[in-house]
C-alpha cells in the first residue's frame, strides 16, 4: 500500500529509501539472541526487514506516522513480534530508565537533531548492547575518531572508554533519502564493553578541555584550575604544556583527570 506522508523537517524525517543500504544494515545486525529497538521507525521500510529477523520494539513520536505504521505491522503487532510506543524516546529513557526491560541492540535511522544525544543515553542503558545507527557523516567521524586524528573530540574518548569497537560500515549519500538531507550520512556501529559506567565529573573535565579544541589543552584548563596547580600536574606526567586537546589519548586523559580530582582542593 502506498501511503502518502509529508515529511516534517522539526521531527527529522529523511526516509530511508535504498534497499543496499537497508540490506547492509540488515547483514551487520550481530549474531546474538537480543531484543531490537528501533527509533523512529517512520514509514516502516526498516522495520519491516528488522521484524523478519527479531522481535522489534520501536519509538515514533509523529502522531501521523502512528496510523500508518499499525495498519501496516497489524499482524506481526497481533503476535506480538512488533511492539509500537507512541512517544519522544528522550521521555521514554527519563520515564523507565531503559528502552528495554532485558539485553537489546538500537538499530536505527536516527533524527539528527538528536542523534548525538540519543547515542549518549544508549551509552548509558546498561541493557544496549550494540549500536547500529544512521547520522550525519561528520557526526560519526567524531564519534570514532583516534588521537590526532582532526575529528578527534570528547565523544571519541567517550566512544572508546564504553565501546569494545567502534567504526563507521558504510557512508551513505543524500540521494539514498527522500526528502534528501543537506549532508553526506554513514552507519554507524558501535559494541559496547559490559558494565561501564561514565563518570559524570570525566564528563565535565572532557567539556573544559575541548572548550576551545584549537587552543593548547593547559590553556582550557585554566579555566576552572589554577596555573601553578597545573604546572606540577603537568611535570608529574612529564608532559608537554603545548599540547592541543586532540594529541592527548584516552589514558593520558585519565590520568591528568585522576590527578586534579585529587587534587581538588586546589581548584579557584
Ligand atoms: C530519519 S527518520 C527515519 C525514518 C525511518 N526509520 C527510515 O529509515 O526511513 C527519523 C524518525 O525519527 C522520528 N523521531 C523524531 N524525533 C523523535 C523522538 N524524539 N522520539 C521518537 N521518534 C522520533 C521521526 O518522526 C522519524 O520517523
Amino acid at each position: 500500500m502506498e501511503t502518502r506522508v509529508i515529511a516534517k523537517k522539526k521531527f527529522g524525517q529523511n526516509f530511508l529509501k535504498d534497499s543496499t543500504v537497508l540490506s547492509k544494515i540488515i547483514q551487520s545486525m550481530p549474531n546474538n539472541n537480543n531484543h531490537i529497538v528501533e527509533i523512529g521507525p517512520g514509514l516502516g521500510d526498516l522495520t519491516e526487514k528488522l521484524v523478519k529477523y527479531k522481535d522489534t520494539t520501536a519509538y515514533e513520536v509523529d502522531t501521523d506516522l502512528i496510523g500508518v505504521l499499525k495498519s501496516k505491522f497489524a499482524i506481526e503487532i497481533e503476535n506480538k513480534r512488533f511492539e509500537l510506543i507512541h512517544t519522544d524516546v528522550l521521555k521514554a529513557w527519563d520515564e523507565k530508565g531503559s528502552l528495554h526491560e532485558e539485553s537489546y541492540d538500537l538499530i536505527a535511522n536516527l533524527p539528527y537533531y538528536i542523534a548525538t544525544n540519543i547515542i549518549l543515553r544508549a551509552f548509558e542503558d546498561s541493557n544496549c548492547e550494540n549500536i547500529i545507527v544512521m547520522i550525519q557523516r561528520e557526526v560519526a567521524q567524531k564519534f570514532t575518531a583516534q588521537v590526532n586524528d582532526k575529528e578527534y573530540s570528547s565523544l571519541s574518548i567517550i566512544t572508546q572508554i564504553v565501546s569494545k569497537e567502534a567504526r563507521i560500515l558504510i557512508d551513505v549519500p543524500p540521494e539514498s533519502f527522500d526528502p534528501p538531507p543537506k549532508v553526506t550520512s554513514s552507519v554507524l556501529f558501535i559494541s559496547k564493553k559490559d558494565n561501564v559506567t561514565l563518570d559524570k565529573d570525566f564528563l565535565k573535565f572532557l567539556k573544559v578541555s575541548f572548550s576551545q579544541p584549537r587552543k593548547k589543552l593547559f590553556k582550557n584548563l585554566t579555566a576552572i584550575y589554577k596555573k601553578e596547580f597545573l604546572s606540577n600536574i603537568y611535570s608529574e606526567l612529564n608532559i608537554e604544556e603545548t599540547l592541543r586537546p586532540h594529541e592527548v589519548d584516552v589514558s593520558l586523559y585519565s590520568q591528568l583527570y585522576t590527578k586534579v580530582k585529587n587534587g581538588k582542593q586546589q581548584r579557584e
